[in-house]
């Protein structure tokens, strides 16, 4: 089986059409990973603030998880934080998500069947969920291009690593999570002049192939439904 691979960012993802995989390595489908392996059974992606507290007053006993500027929102239940979620149960929870770069690529592929969400926790099973379904063609959403000046590495490498896997290659996962330390997000969580910056989120996002789920996020009465499938 060979597939073509394409590369997008949250400017261009609207022309992509067939397989789209939205990356977010730091930290929103990191994130997004550890609450459904905390038992959550579907994640709502959204936009604005707005949204994500309008959907938890549709949805009650929903939680909304996110960021702006990288920072906790006031009125949401969690911050975009893997360790925040670490050690908790949600079982059969509903979140509902809402970041600066992560679910704003979601949104905008707009043309994506199937659409899916990873980072690095899930992406020995989204390779294996996508190689099942044999596309021609795979188009990969570098997030990280986010604000203009960063170069969105963290998702490049982990682009890089989906396209080794779906090409049948065993690569060595060494240089991996040393391009997301040396990405610029991966600078600013290491940094122990910026705590409201976890150190440990960003040990938890280079954890390589450490959940058997990839995440598929599917549109149901007008929302982006994203759920686990084990592969
Ligand atoms: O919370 C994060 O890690 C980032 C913040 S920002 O994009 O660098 O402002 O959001 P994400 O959408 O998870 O990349
Ligand atoms: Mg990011």
């Amino acid at each position: 089986m060979t597939i073509q691979f394409a590369r997008a960012d949250n400017d261009t993802c609207g022309d992509a059409t067939g397989a789209v995989v939205v990356i977010d390595v730091i930290r929103a489908f990191t994130t997004a990973a550890f609450a459904f392996a905390a038992g959550a059974a579907e994640i709502l992606l959204v936009s604005t603030v707005e949204e994500a507290l309008a959907l938890r007053d549709r949805f009650p006993g929903s939680y909304v998880m996110g960021e702006v500027d990288g920072l906790p929102v006031k009125g949401f239940d969690f911050s975009n934080s893997p360790g925040d979620l670490f050690g908790r149960d949600f079982q059969g929870a509903r979140f509902i998500q809402r970041t600066s770069a992560g679910t704003q690529g979601v949104v905008r592929s707009i043309g994506a069947e199937p659409l899916l969400a990873s980072s690095f926790v899930v992406a020995g099973a989204t390779a294996r969920f996508v190689r099942q379904l044999a596309p021609e063609c795979v188009t990969f959403v570098v997030t990280g291009i986010y604000p203009p000046e960063r170069d969105g590495d963290e998702d490049a490498a982990c682009a890089d690593y989906l396209a080794a896997l779906l090409a049948g290659d065993a690569p060595d996962p060494t240089p991996f999570p040393q391009r997301v330390r040396n990405s610029a997000p991966g600078l600013i969580f290491a940094d122990p002049a910026h705590p409201e910056f976890p150190a440990i989120d960003l040990g938890y996002a280079t954890d390589l192939d450490r959940f058997d789920f990839a995440m598929l996020v599917e549109r149901r009465d007008g929302l982006l439904v994203m759920r686990p499938v084990r592969v």
